[in-house]
């Protein structure tokens, strides 16, 4: 018979198109099991200034469709400290908050990961980030969605590109991590992709766009990751306006509208798979894993393997737009 009686759920770092699914997932499995549950607003930020807020099944109803958290998320310098998290961990104490589950990124769960080993709470992660970045999960919960709306996005833009003649640098979000744009990049038909995770030459994108952009077609289509270490859009467009000045260049930053929006029906089921296997997780009396999808099945990894491993890009993806992009 575990322990817990009472568990906090928070969401933290950048949102995700069906975090509140998961919420909702986490609060309802909960109470299904005769547990308490209060929702930590704002991450970690709450965690520390004591916001909590009991849920009950009516708290998440009618949010499964809705994008962005119910709970808030934010990126808390304090809990870095150890006195920012000597005071969450009081606040815990005081709630009588035996266990918590945390959505959110690698920072959250690096956050979670210390925490545990500061103060002996049972945490389970849920992977949320559009970034899908993370090692031990095929998938992160908004991923899905953050790739249709970048799709939807491209796919408009292209229309104007090729009505026009014009070679478009996309930029998507992802600081270190190129999932977004090479996976968008493929499914819109993209002429290059640049990613963090790869280092692209000036020279070799000349050429793709030689062949490319400029070789038979009537537009162009790079999709470059806000984190590529050519410096973003905006510095390789002009790089090559430099050297091409007879291309006809426009730059594009998609921004944050690629975090917004009713989650797919994707995230959406994963997002409640995965609540429901972090309470499940906790009451089997687990700790400091993350719960993940891997070839459609649940898995539980540690944070301390999902921390320390990087997810490895395909290059068979990125060979495969080499090849389908001439
Ligand atoms: N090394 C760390 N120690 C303590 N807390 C951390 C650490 N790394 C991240 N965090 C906490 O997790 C929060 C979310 O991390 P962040 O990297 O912003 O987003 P994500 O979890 O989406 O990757 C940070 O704002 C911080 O409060
Ligand atoms: O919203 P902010 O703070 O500008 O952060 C932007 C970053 O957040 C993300 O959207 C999501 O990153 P995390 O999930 O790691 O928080 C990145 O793709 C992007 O680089
Ligand atoms: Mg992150």
């Amino acid at each position: 018979m575990s322990r817990i009686k009472k568990i906090g759920v928070l969401t933290s770092g950048g949102d995700a198109p069906g975090m509140n699914a998961a919420i909702r997932a986490v609060v309802r499995t909960a109470i299904f099991n005769n547990l308490e549950v209060v929702g930590v607003k704002q991450g970690y930020e709450g965690l520390i200034k004591g916001d909590f807020e009991t849920m009950k099944s009516y708290d998440v109803s009618n949010i499964i469709q809705k994008g962005g958290t119910i709970l808030c998320s934010a990126r808390s310098e304090e809990f870095r400290s150890v006195e920012g998290r000597k005071k969450a961990h009081e606040q815990m104490l005081a709630a009588k908050i035996d266990a918590l589950v945390v959505i959110g990124g690698d920072g959250t769960f690096s956050g979670a990961r210390i925490f545990t080993q500061e103060y002996d709470i049972p945490v389970v992660g849920i992977p949320g980030t559009i970034d899908n970045d993370l090692f031990g999960t095929d998938y992160t919960i908004g991923f899905d969605t953050a790739l249709n709306t970048v799709i939807e996005a491209v796919d408009k833009i292209r229309d104007t590109a090729s009505a026009h003649n014009r070679l478009f640098f996309i930029e998507v979000m992802g600081r270190d991590a190129g999932f977004l744009a090479l996976r968008s990049g493929i499914a819109t038909g993209a002429e290059a992709i640049l990613i963090p995770e790869r280092q692209t030459h000036l020279k070799d994108l000349e050429k793709y766009l030689a062949k490319g952009y400029k070789g038979h077609k009537n537009s162009g289509i790079v999709i470059v990751a806000e984190g590529d270490k050519s410096g973003g859009a905006y510095t390789i467009a002009r790089e090559i306006e430099k050297k091409h000045p007879e291309y006809d260049i426009r730059v594009s930053v998609l921004g944050h509208m690629q975090r917004g929006g009713s989650p797919s029906a994707f995230d959406r089921v994963t997002a409640s798979t995965l609540g429901v296997a972090a309470v499940d997780a906790l009451l089997d009396d687990q700790k400091s894993i993350m719960v993940g999808m891997v070839n459609g099945e649940v898995s539980h990894v540690s944070f301390n393997k999902t921390i320390k491993n990087k997810k490895v890009v395909k290059d068979s993806l990125l060979t495969l737009n080499d090849i389908l992009s001439i």
